[in-house]
């Protein structure tokens, strides 16, 4: 059942237009993440399905019920914002309970809602102290858990995360994921780390400039990005985007994945590249190399530790499945070729024969002159 509509949403900021004609969809139970780069529209959108900013133009349907014109208070949603909106003169309990006060609820309710939620947030023992005495993962523990207690099936999330260090961040993920799927809430989740929306989302919506530039769940989106912006957007690092080797496809840039290629000797593989630097991460050494006779650099993601001189040349080598065309015009993704083309398919069925550091499509398409 669809859960949350939204038609042709339009806003502008005097001649700033912040959402142009933004539709989308979730089903109920859905985990929907709003994703893009700062400023294209995310905040906005969210807080026009909680009601806090009128859009100029289009509807937002909530159980299938038109709500544009309804207060927050009438759309039985729960909002969780940044900066956790916690108040810094009530204790965590009455944090907790103060929206059910606020909306005039059953006080017999209380004890039994509140003893749930502290139990399923694990804040128990955090019930009497101010959020000054609290860490940053507590305090986002409390705003989870004063959007639970809420009980309305719709939760909007804005960058929840964003204050936290990196592992908990992590942590937290999880934790809000789990929780989701136990209550069976529909989430708005806003974010513009394409990690978190890749690793927590059931379906992205790719915003940039206040459009949906793609929306798909989120291997739709690795797998088969609609344009330069989604491929570059989605996944880490940025898939390369790099001139057509080949002299006759004039108009085509060559999108490769830093994973999918292999780093063979110079001389052999699909390109020639000169080493810039290179970053070891741990699991991974990052390569960094420039494209001789270009401008383009390009990045290649090798297994475990890796070192490598810089000014060397090397050979990269990728399997033609591994390859994405698009217009150097408009950016589009160009059909793929008859030959290893498969729309449609799932990320395994794209690959070819994975990482072979074989001579691939070889050695025509090498540069000497480096
Ligand atoms: N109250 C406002 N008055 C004027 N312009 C605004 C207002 N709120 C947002 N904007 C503008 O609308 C555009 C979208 O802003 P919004 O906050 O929705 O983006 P965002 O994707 O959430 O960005 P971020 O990730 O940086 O929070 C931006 O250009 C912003 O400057």
């Amino acid at each position: 059942m669809t859960y949350l509509a939204l038609r042709e949403i339009r806003k502008s900021w005097g001649n700033n237009q912040a959402l142009d004609a933004v539709s989308f969809e979730a089903a109920a139970g859905d985990f929907v993440a709003l994703l893009g780069p700062s400023g294209c529209g995310k905040t906005t959108l969210l807080r026009i399905i909680a009601g806090l900013e009128l859009a100029d133009s289009g509807t937002v349907h909530i159980r299938q019920a038109d709500v544009t014109a309804l207060p927050p208070s009438q759309r039985r949603l729960s909002m969780v914002f940044q900066s956790y909106a916690l108040f810094p003169h009530l204790n965590v309990r009455e944090n907790l309970l103060f929206g059910l006060r606020a909306r005039g609820e059953d006080k017999r309710a209380f004890a039994a809602r509140l003893a749930d939620v502290a139990g399923l947030m694990e804040l128990g023992p955090l019930l009497d102290r101010l959020p000054a005495q609290l860490s940053g993962g507590q305090q986002q523990r409390v705003a989870l858990g004063r959007a639970v207690i809420a009980n309305h099936q719709l939760c909007l999330m804005d960058e929840p995360l964003s204050n936290l260090d990196a592992k908990l961040r992590q942590s937290m993920r999880r934790e809000i994921r789990a929780l989701q799927r136990q209550l069976g809430l529909t989430m708005v989740y806003v974010t513009h780390d394409q990690t978190e929306a890749m690793s927590m989302a059931d379906k992205i919506i790719l915003l940039n400039h206040g459009r949906v530039v793609q929306h798909g769940a989120p291997g739709e989106l690795y797998n088969h990005p609609a344009d330069i912006f989604t491929a570059q957007f989605i996944g880490s690092p940025s898939m390369n985007i790099i001139p057509h080797p080949e002299n006759n496809a004039a108009g085509i840039s060559l999108g490769v994945r830093a994973e999918e290629i292999a780093v063979t000797p110079a001389g052999t593989g699909n390109i020639a590249c000169r080493v810039a630097h290179y970053e070891y991460m741990g699991a991974y050494t990052l390569l960094i190399g420039a494209l001789p006779g270009t401008a383009e650099s390009i990045t290649i993601k090798v297994a475990g530790m890796r070192h490598f001189c810089p000014g060397d040349i090397v050979g990269l080598s990728w399997p033609a499945a591994a390859e994405y065309r698009f217009s150097t015009l408009t950016g589009k993704r160009l059909p793929d070729q008859a030959s290893h083309g498969r729309p449609g398919c799932g990320r395994r069925s794209r690959r070819g024969n994975g990482r072979s550091p074989g001579p691939g499509r070889g050695a025509a398409l090498i540069n000497p002159d480096l």
